[in-house]
């Protein structure tokens, strides 16, 4: 069934036994059932027949499907299935996925059936992007990080903040150089035309199946990945999208976090005017840390929407409005949930992000107490106090939310070592 309909299904379905006589019937319903989540659910509806040969549309006991209107309410009968002896009829369940049983008309015949539902995982927490270890080292962090963040006192800064808040903000993450070309390269790259869906979960462009399977050929060769370094094509994006899985980059994100990464998921994608994820996007089972590299062309106005939100318990922890060339890391605990909010048709050029999310093989990280390991970011945010208007492009006004002193100071660092580089040049 699986290798029929495309989805993941779990191997056990429910299963029960029917039987409708004269004058039985099933009114209209969708059996669309999902878990709280919205994670997991019925994925496949299927009934086998088991009817007498001879049973003719004139016996009734049709399956009868619907279609809908545009308030999404079902609407009229699409299609009618006269059941038939030993054959399987079987749909995707959805929230419109309408249907009912007509009333047994024959007075002697009975319908028998087995029908069930299979269940599977509603959706991943990136679309496409697949868990993957990292890839063994190629890349030297000078190529591509602002020197300020690869200075060991600084590291130590993230490292202090990130266990205090569950987050930072790195502003000019990439060198000036290297973000240049990035987005120089983004504009020859090509995005799916039509959205990712389902649009009750998320609404945003991929790139191009072309572009990805590109990636994937040359994931794993060195010399191509050293020949990107000086392509002004798109073939540069390849080159930073690369770098953000190796092994390299993990042991980046260890020296700043202490998590120990065995996996990483990663999408590229954009979310243009009237695009959005909504809170079940992503699952809420494992404790991980996602780490977005903004790759906007100019300053985002917060007016536009498109803002990254974190919520628990219908509480917002925290939100994240994109800043060129910035890399938030959040620390997400399991039960936190991420949204992207709907981009409004102000905006005036789209949100493209590198988004990638990092695992630890710990499953129990952030329940540890008194060690080293930052903190999940629920038990974080809690002792947040005051405002944060004063940071530019940061962090939304949530109540309880304190200044990011850390960015700030490593802000400054990078003034004084610009300068001091400047002075020893
Ligand atoms: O027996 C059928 O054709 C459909 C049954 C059904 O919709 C159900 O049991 O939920
Ligand atoms: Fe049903």
């Amino acid at each position: 069934m699986s290798n029929l309909v495309g989805f993941d299904l779990d191997y056990t379905p429910d299963l029960s036994v029917h039987k409708y006589e004269k004058g039985n019937y099933l009114l209209c319903h969708d059996d669309d059932i999902k878990d709280d989540a919205f994670m997991h659910g019925r994925i496949i509806a299927f009934i086998i027949y088991l009817v007498d040969e001879d049973w003719s549309k004139d016996d009734g006991g049709a399956l009868e499907l619907f279609n809908i209107n545009s308030q999404s309410h079902p609407d009229e009968i699409s299609l009618s299935i006269t059941p038939k002896w030993n054959t399987i009829a079987f749909f995707a369940l959805s929230p419109t996925s309408y249907h009912q049983v007509s009333e047994v008309i024959s007075s002697t015949k009975i319908r028998y059936s087995i029908s069930g539902w299979f269940h599977g995982p509603l959706n991943t927490r990136l679309s496409r992007a697949e868990f993957i270890a990292p890839v063994p080292e190629v890349f030297d962090l000078k190529d591509f990080i602002s020197p300020v963040y690869l200075n060991e006192k600084n590291k130590q800064r993230i490292l202090k903040k990130l266990q205090k808040d569950s987050y930072i903000l790195l502003s000019k993450f990439l060198r000036d150089d290297v973000f240049d070309k990035l987005i120089t390269s983004i504009r020859e790259t090509g995005w799916e035309e039509k959205p990712t869906g389902p649009p009750f979960i998320r609404k945003y462009h991929l790139l191009k199946d072309s572009e990805i399977d590109n990636f994937k050929d040359n994931n794993n060769n060195n010399n191509n990945i050293k020949d990107y370094k000086d392509s002004s094509s798109s073939s540069f994006c390849k080159y930073v999208y690369d770098f953000f899985k190796s092994k390299s980059f993990a042991i980046f994100i260890n020296e700043i976090s202490n998590w120990q990464i065995t996996a990483v998921a990663r999408e590229f994608r954009q979310f243009q005017p009237g695009n959005y994820t909504l809170i079940h996007d992503q699952g809420q089972d494992r404790i991980g840390a996602d780490v977005t590299l903004f790759c906007i062309e100019g300053e985002w106005d917060e007016k536009w929407g498109g803002g990254t939100h974190y919520v628990a318990d219908e509480h917002e922890l925290l939100a994240i409005y994109p800043e060129k060339n910035m890399l938030s890391i959040v620390i997400r605990d399991a039960g936190t949930l991420r949204f992207v909010k709907y981009v409004n048709s102000h905006a005036a050029f789209p949100k493209t992000e590198m988004s990638f999310i990092y695992w630890d093989d710990d499953d129990d990280k952030g329940e540890e107490e008194g060690d080293e390991e930052v903190e999940d970011i629920e038990g974080g945010v809690e002792d947040i106090e005051g405002g944060v208007e004063d940071i530019e492009g940061g962090v939304e006004d949530i109540e309880g939310v304190e200044d990011i002193e850390g960015i700030e100071d490593i802000e400054e660092e990078v003034e004084k070592i610009e300068e001091i580089e400047e002075g020893e040049g």
